[in-house]
């Protein structure tokens, strides 16, 4: 992103931000509400236009970027999907229709890559609930696993803590480091560092509209309660050894 500008009504919310992110990074997108963190994911993600810059993803330019189903978007919640329930199974599998060639049914490598996404966020014994009933620490790795079954390789997530339980925040943040360690670029959109800390190697604080910091995570603001160890594997459900395999691309 380059001296990028987003605006609503002319007045602006992204005020001239600039910075890369490298295959394979880690970093937080920080600041308080209303400084612009929401404004600055979806111009990047292409849902709201530039009003001056440029946005290059991959190393496209934002109109020319096709390869979507390399981009995990996880939002805090799974949208209420119309009234369709659907199971966890249905959910995740639902990130390989865009790969798909149409009017084909799922391959049986197609199905085995959704029991591994499954599997990978520790909810295999879940396939057949309804994923609207879970919680929203669980909606959130479901939609990870979503990401996964698509081959996704940058994840990009909105407050994935946020209303999320102790138990379940341990659960996550175990997933993202081991996302973060197989290869994944991650990036997190965040009130606060909290448990997430220890897994990002950059942190960009937004005030205002405009980037305050761009560094290491020492040292910079929100950083209260780290009380939770997302390597300490203390969530029985997960799977001990990193089941996540992350595609790789030239
Ligand atoms: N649809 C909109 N129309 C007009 N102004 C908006 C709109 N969305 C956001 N804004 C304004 O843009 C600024 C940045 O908002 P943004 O939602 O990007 O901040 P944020 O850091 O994501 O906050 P939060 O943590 O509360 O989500 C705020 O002043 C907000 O009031």
């Amino acid at each position: 992103m380059t001296n990028a500008v987003v605006s609503y009504n002319g007045s602006p919310a992204v005020r001239d931000a600039s910075f890369d992110v490298p295959v394979g990074d880690t970093l937080a997108i920080l600041g308080p509400n209303g400084s612009g963190k929401s404004t600055l994911m979806r111009a990047m993600l292409g849902v709201l236009p530039l009003t001056r810059g440029q946005v290059e993803v991959h190393g496209v330019p934002l109109r020319r970027f096709r390869d979507w189903g390399r981009i995990g978007y996880v939002p805090q919640r799974l949208s209420a999907g119309g009234g369709v329930p659907a199971t966890v199974r249905e959910t995740v599998a639902s990130g390989q229709v865009s790969r798909r060639r149409r009017y084909y049914w799922a391959t049986k490598e197609d199905n085995a890559a959704v029991d591994d996404a499954m599997a990978a966020v520790g909810l295999a014994d879940r396939a057949r609930d309804s994923a609207h009933e879970l919680s929203g620490g669980q909606q959130q790795r479901v939609l990870i696993a979503r990401a996964l079954a698509g081959l996704a390789d940058t994840f990009i997530m909105d407050e994935p803590m946020s209303g999320v339980d102790n138990e379940n925040q341990q659960a996550l943040a175990g997933i993202i480091g081991r996302l973060s360690e197989n290869g994944a670029t991650v990036i997190l959109v965040l009130h606060e560092l909290g448990p997430l800390r220890p897994l990002l190697r950059r942190v960009i604080s937004l005030s205002g509209g405009q980037i305050a910091y761009d560094g290491p995570p020492n040292g910079s603001a929100g950083d209260h309660h780290d009380h939770v160890h997302p390597h300490a594997g203390a969530d029985p459900s997960m799977p001990a050894v990193p089941a996540i395999e992350v595609p790789r691309r030239a």
